[in-house]
């Protein structure tokens, strides 16, 4: 953990849910006994910021029906102020209903939509400069690892962030090998230490050594509640972008809770 002091644990719902699905996975996190109980002092100590992206068209319900113990992301928002952008959710709207934070870069977004860097970049700087948190997304595929090219991809999407954004206070950098998502091949606590090591060195050497040690690094690929316990103790792991395993509300408290 070397993140600024609290572990960080985001459950990506992706394209995934219905009215009724949402409102049991709800009641099961309102229910669930999340370390960050412990006191209401602990929030300013190390303790799991806890984070939940609902598809767009379930936020309204999850904001206004979900403990404040937790925050709601968006997992995508548009590049600038809203107007006909047919299909866009702009970022005013999602501050609207009380998303604090938004997934920027995910792989899918990346390799199925086909979004690229600079695209990628631009909106998570408006979204910071709007006030909005960032959870910026970035990781390689399996062709990408295994011909050698893992931090190069990495440090290129770094870049194409830290070319605009205004700021690094609110950036929570999500390492997600795209060869670990979905696939229950997760990766090793020292193949993910490996790059989270390598990424703070690059914020350190590219932005600041302030910058590099305070921005939480956070990994996603395959987590559980099996396997969280081995990466949480990796020095620059300091929390999970978790997919699959979010939406099952007990196995998303035990990741939230591996911290301890
Ligand atoms: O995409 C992911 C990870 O998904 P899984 O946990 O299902 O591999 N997080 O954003």
């Amino acid at each position: 953990m070397s993140g600024s002091g609290k572990f960080f644990v985001g459950g990506n719902w992706k394209c995934n849910g219905t009215k009724d699905s949402i409102t049991k996975l709800v009641s099961d996190l309102n229910s669930a006994k999340l370390e960050s109980d412990v006191g209401i002092l602990q929030p300013l100590f190390f303790n799991p910021y806890v984070v939940v992206a609902p598809p767009f068209v379930y936020l309204d319900q999850v904001t206004s029906s979900l403990t404040d113990r937790i925050e709601v992301s968006a997992q995508n928002s548009w590049i600038g102020k809203g107007g006909a952008f047919t299909g866009e959710i702009s970022v005013e709207q999602l501050k609207d209903i009380g998303c604090k934070w938004v997934i920027l870069g995910h792989s899918e977004r990346r390799h199925v939509i086909g979004e690229d860097d600079q695209f990628i970049g631009k909106k998570a700087a408006f979204a910071l400069n709007e006030g909005l948190g960032v959870i910026a997304c970035i990781g390689e595929l399996l062709e990408e690892r295994e011909a050698g090219k893992t931090f190069d991809v990495c440090f290129q999407q770094l870049k194409a962030f830290a070319d605009v954004v205004p700021s690094w206070d609110n950036i929570v950098i999500a390492y997600e090998p795209v060869w670990a998502i979905g696939t229950g091949k997760v990766a090793t606590p020292q193949q993910a230490q490996e790059v989270h090591v390598a990424v703070r060195d690059w914020l350190k050497k590219n932005v600041s050594e302030e910058v590099a040690s305070k921005t939480r690094i956070i990994y996603g690929g395959s987590v559980n509640g099996s396997n969280c316990g081995e990466l949480a103790k990796e020095e620059d792991i300091d929390g999970f972008l978790v997919g699959g395993a979010s939406l099952k509300g007990p196995e998303f408290a035990t990741i939230v809770n591996s911290v301890t």
